[in-house]
């Protein structure tokens, strides 16, 4: 038999991921060491391999086959806009994707004059802009810290994450515009979706099954 392949988000969301696997039957003792510098493992009896990648490189993995199945932010799927299929939300790692600033910036969103947009998120940023039909915004990628933008007059706003908004609030800043609500989701190649549709949907419909139940109780 073949083996399935899971690219999974090393960070945030990979604790959350690797358990709730783990309470679906898919185990992977010696991912869970975390100092280990291995980067691919295998669960012989279940013929399934395991590897961490940064989270933006998910979506890559999986239109390419290298990987069969991944679970990654929505965020990232948008950002990095791959041919896959997303076929679940698996419920964690919820927070929201905004345009934040400070409270004066407000009245920039509505207006013509030229602003500067700073996010680690540049392709949802220009999709989101072009939708308002505000094309009065120049880009600017960076890397982390994206709150910095606004306080040091690099962008009048940003788009980014806004999970508890102690970042925003500790900084000044606030929600000007919620873009989309953002949560963990599985992703999986298009050609393996046909070729091990069985397999495939066994492990989706068991963790639909799970989350169900946490839902309920
Ligand atoms: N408060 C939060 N801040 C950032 N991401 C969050 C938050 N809450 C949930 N998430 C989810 O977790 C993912 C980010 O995980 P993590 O911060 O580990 O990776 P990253 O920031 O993409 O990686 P890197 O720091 O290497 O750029 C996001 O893609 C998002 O879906
Ligand atoms: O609403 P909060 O709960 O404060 O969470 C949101 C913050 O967390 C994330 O940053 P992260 O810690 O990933 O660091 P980064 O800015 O370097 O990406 C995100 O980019 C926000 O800055």
């Amino acid at each position: 038999m073949r083996y399935i392949t899971f690219a999974l988000a090393k960070g945030r969301l990979a604790k959350k991921t690797l358990s709730l696997l783990e309470q679906i039957g898919i185990t992977c003792e010696e991912m869970k060491d975390e100092k280990t510098r291995k980067l691919i493992f295998v669960n012989e009896d279940l013929k399934l391999k395991f590897f961490l990648s940064k989270a933006s490189d998910v979506p890559t993995y999986v239109e390419y086959g290298a990987a069969d199945i991944g679970v990654v932010g929505k965020d990232t799927i948008l950002e990095e806009g791959r041919n896959l299929y997303e076929v679940l939300d698996l419920g964690f790692g919820k927070c929201r994707m905004c345009v934040c600033g400070p409270k004066e910036a407000k009245k920039y969103l509505n207006g013509s004059q030229l602003i500067r947009v700073a996010s680690k998120y540049p392709n949802i940023a220009k999709e989101y802009f072009y939708n308002k039909k505000l094309q009065t915004v120049e880009i600017v990628k960076l890397n982390g810290s994206v709150e910095l933008a606004p306080i040091v007059g690099l962008s009048e706003v940003i788009v980014d994450i806004v999970e508890t908004g102690s970042t925003l609030r500790e900084n000044g800043l606030e929600v000007l515009e919620e873009i989309c609500p953002l949560s963990a989701r599985m992703v999986v190649n298009q050609v393996s979706q046909r070729m091990e549709q069985e397999r495939i949907s066994k492990i989706v419909t068991a963790l639909k099954k799970l989350l169900d139940e946490k839902k309920q109780g």
